[in-house]
Order: C-alpha cells, then structure tokens, then sequence
C-alpha cells in the first residue's frame, strides 16, 4: 500500500502540531519515534482520516482522507494505545463479531471468521470472555484481533506495548513481524523497531530523520538524550 503525505500541517488552533509533512509510505515495516508531544499519534491518525489536514492532502492509494474516509477506514486499520477505546462489546467474541457486520460480511461466516482470528494470535481461549475483566495484555491482543479481523491493508499501531510485560510484548513483536499486512507503529520502546524498514523520527511536528532502524535510533538517542 501507498501511503501519501503532500504537505500536510495540521494546526489545534493557533499550534501547528504538524508542519508541512510530505512523505510516501510504502515500506512494509515503518516505525514513528519521537518526544512526548513530537506529533506522532496526530501523525498516524492522520493515516485513517481520524484527523484530518489543515492544509495538504493524504492519500491512501487512490482515496483522499478528507473525501473518502469510510473507505479509507476499512484499508488502514489502527490499534489504540488504551484497547479500552476500542473494545466496545461485554464479550470477547461479540466485540470481533461486530465489525463484521457492519460490512456486510455473511451472517453465517462471522463466528467461523471470529474464532480463526483468535486462534491466529493464540487466543482462541478467551473467545467467551467478559471484554471488562481481561488483563492488559489480553485487552491488547483483542484490541488488535477485532482490527486484523476486518482485513484491513494497512495496520497502525500507537504505542502498542505501553501496557505490556515482557512477555507479552515479546509476543506482540512476533506478531506484529508475522503481519502480513503494512504496519505502522508508532512507538517508545525502541527495541521494537529490530527488523524494521524504515523508522521517521518526528521533532516539532516535521520529520527530523528518515531511514533504516540501524541508523534512526542512534540517531534519535544521540539528539534526545
Ligand atoms: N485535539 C487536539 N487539540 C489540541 N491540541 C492537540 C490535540 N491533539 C494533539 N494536540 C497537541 O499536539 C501536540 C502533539 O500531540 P501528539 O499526541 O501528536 O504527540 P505525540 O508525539 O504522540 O506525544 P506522546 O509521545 O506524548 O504520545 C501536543 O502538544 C498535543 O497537546
């Protein structure tokens, strides 16, 4: 997938958080690192038109997010920081089924599609459990089920590890290495980005440095320590 950004600022009033960004995603792996309040979350939800540009265009593939952001919403799927934002539904599998029906998959495929997804991030388990009384871990990996359920071409992650131990975030790295899908994460936990394509480092809502993992961390470490 092609992610475009052609000169796009965003202001919240009289801040401008980003300025006059242009950049072509279509790297498999790409990483977003960058201080507290560097512009990253505003960066990515610019990817699914959750926010949109005050001036410029972002384009994904053929769709302008300012004109087609239902479509827009199905490609580009994004992962909340807080999977308590996300999961709408008391039970684990309600929550992935609902999606579903929105799009108008077939009723009978839903619980087949459901239970598949699951399974594939080894959670099959937690199928009919109460959304509420998940541990962190488990809300994340849910959160993430009820995105990948859907297809989309496209995932975005913000700061999918916050809430994570060391073992389930080692096992959110596999799975986001095994995605087939694009992934774009966006994230403080630096080790995460082994393996990546490509990392944008954002400083004052522009884009400080662009390039491999091997040279944008030590980078980012060395002007923001
Ligand atoms: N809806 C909004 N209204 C006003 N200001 C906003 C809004 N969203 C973000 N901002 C401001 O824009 C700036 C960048 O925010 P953003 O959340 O994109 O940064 P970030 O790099 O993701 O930060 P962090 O690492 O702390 O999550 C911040 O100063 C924030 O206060």
């Amino acid at each position: 997938m092609r992610i475009a950004l052609d000169g796009v600022s965003v202001r919240f009033g009289p801040r401008t958080v980003l300025d006059a960004v242009s950049v072509e995603l279509t790297e498999r792996r790409i990483g977003v690192i960058g201080a507290n309040g560097s512009g990253k979350s505003t960066f990515a939800r610019l990817l699914n038109g959750l926010v949109l540009p005050s001036a410029g265009t972002v384009r994904v593939g053929a769709d302008d997010t300012a004109r087609d952001a239902r479509r827009i919403r199905r490609r580009v799927g994004f992962v909340f920081q807080n999977p308590d934002n996300q999961i709408v539904l008391p039970l684990v599998e309600e929550d992935l089924a609902f999606g579903l029906r929105n799009t108008g998959v077939p009723r009978k495929e839903i619980p087949g599609r459901v239970r598949e997804q699951l399974a594939d991030l080894g959670i099959a388990a937690l199928a009919g459990r109460p959304s509420h009384a998940l541990s962190g871990g488990e809300k994340q990996l849910v959160a993430l089920a009820a995105v990948l359920v859907m297809r989309p071409e496209t995932v975005v992650f913000d700061e999918p590890t916050t809430l994570l131990d060391l073992r389930n975030r080692n096992r959110l790295r596999a799975v986001i290495a095994a995605l087939p899908q694009q992934a774009v994460v966006l994230t403080h936990d630096l080790g995460l980005l082994d393996g990546f394509d490509r990392v944008l480092v954002l400083d004052a809502g522009r884009i400080a440095y662009d390039g491999p993992p091997r040279t944008a961390v030590p980078w980012y470490v060395a002007h923001h320590s």
